[in-house]
């Protein structure tokens, strides 16, 4: 057997013509686009290459994208004394504060800072504590993404056996959230897992944000599973790769995602989406 494709790019692409003809929509009956600002501190260049693709996606859609550029060196003070600025600015519906952040900053207070109503990461306190209580309102943009993929490639979740395996406040806990919000029976697999390979091997779906290459081997995947990678990982030779084997992966499960081409471009889509949701609630 060889997996078939999941193909998160075109997906995507489906959903921001979408977002698209709404946000015309918005427009053209009188109303300002919706506008993101974008908050890049420092020069990573990883990072510089997330932001532009959210800024280049902007464009496509029509939103308005507010760049927003600052030295590795700004501090506290100043980094929440311009949140505060965007947060009171009414022509400003969503706040993205690119991370990592240097390490005289602390995040944690970053994120808090952001008007819940503006968080189009979906990483305030309150949207996540929405989102575990069932009543989502602006839901991290990589969860969300995956099953929103997974959904319309015709993924059925109610009472199936799903596993993510890492457990990160960015991907892995809301990926959990979202996939018990879907009615699957969930599993969340960490650092500290006994017989990973295991609780691997039972579930229907596989779910994996470790940031390891390879670090998910292909003959742990049951056969006929789903399997969506999220890893992002650069090699030597500067191609990308996920963190499932994808080869062996390949040849067991039913359905699989690329790296590139699956999940990251859902990412930044559902960043469009809670956008003009934050422009339009
Ligand atoms: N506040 C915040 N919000 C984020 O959402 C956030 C962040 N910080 N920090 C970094 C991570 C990473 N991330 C990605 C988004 C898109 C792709 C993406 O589009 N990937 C393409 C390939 C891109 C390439 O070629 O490098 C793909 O997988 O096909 C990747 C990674 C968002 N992040």
């Amino acid at each position: 057997m060889s997996a078939k494709l999941i193909d998160g790019k075109s997906i995507a692409d489906t959903l921001q013509q979408e977002l698209r003809s709404r946000v015309a929509g918005i427009t053209a009956s009188g109303r300002r686009a919706p506008a993101l600002a974008t908050l890049l501190v420092g020069a990573d260049p990883a990072s510089h290459v997330y932001v532009r693709n959210k800024r280049l996606a902007c464009e496509r859609i029509g939103v308005r994208s507010l760049p927003l550029e600052f030295g590795s060196g700004i501090s506290q003070a100043e980094l929440l004394a311009e949140i505060e600025r965007l947060n009171n600015d009414p022509e400003v519906d969503g706040i993205l504060v690119q991370l990592p952040l240097p390490a005289q900053i602390d995040s944690t207070a970053i994120i808090e800072a952001i008007r819940p109503d503006k968080d189009v990461d979906g990483f305030h306190p309150y949207n996540l504590g929405r989102l575990a209580q069932r009543q989502p309102v602006l839901r991290p943009c990589t969860p969300f993404g995956v099953i929103e993929m997974l959904r319309r490639s015709g993924e059925t979740f109610y009472g199936r056996r799903a596993i993510v395996v890492g457990a990160s406040n960015h991907v892995g806990r809301p990926m959990g959230l979202e996939l018990l919000l879907a009615g699957a029976t969930t599993t969340v697999c960490h650092r500290f897992t006994r017989d990973l390979a295991d609780e691997v091997a039972r579930a229907e779906i596989v779910i994996v944000a470790v940031g390891k290459p390879g670090f998910i081997k292909g003959d742990w995947i049951a056969p006929g599973a789903t399997v969506v990678d999220i890893g992002i990982n650069r090699l030597p030779d500067g191609k990308l790769c996920g963190d499932v084997e994808f080869d062996v992966a390949r040849q067991r499960a039913a359905r699989i995602t690329p790296v590139p081409g699956g999940v990251g471009p859902m990412t930044v889509t559902m960043l469009m989406h809670n956008t003009v949701l934050a422009a339009t609630r």
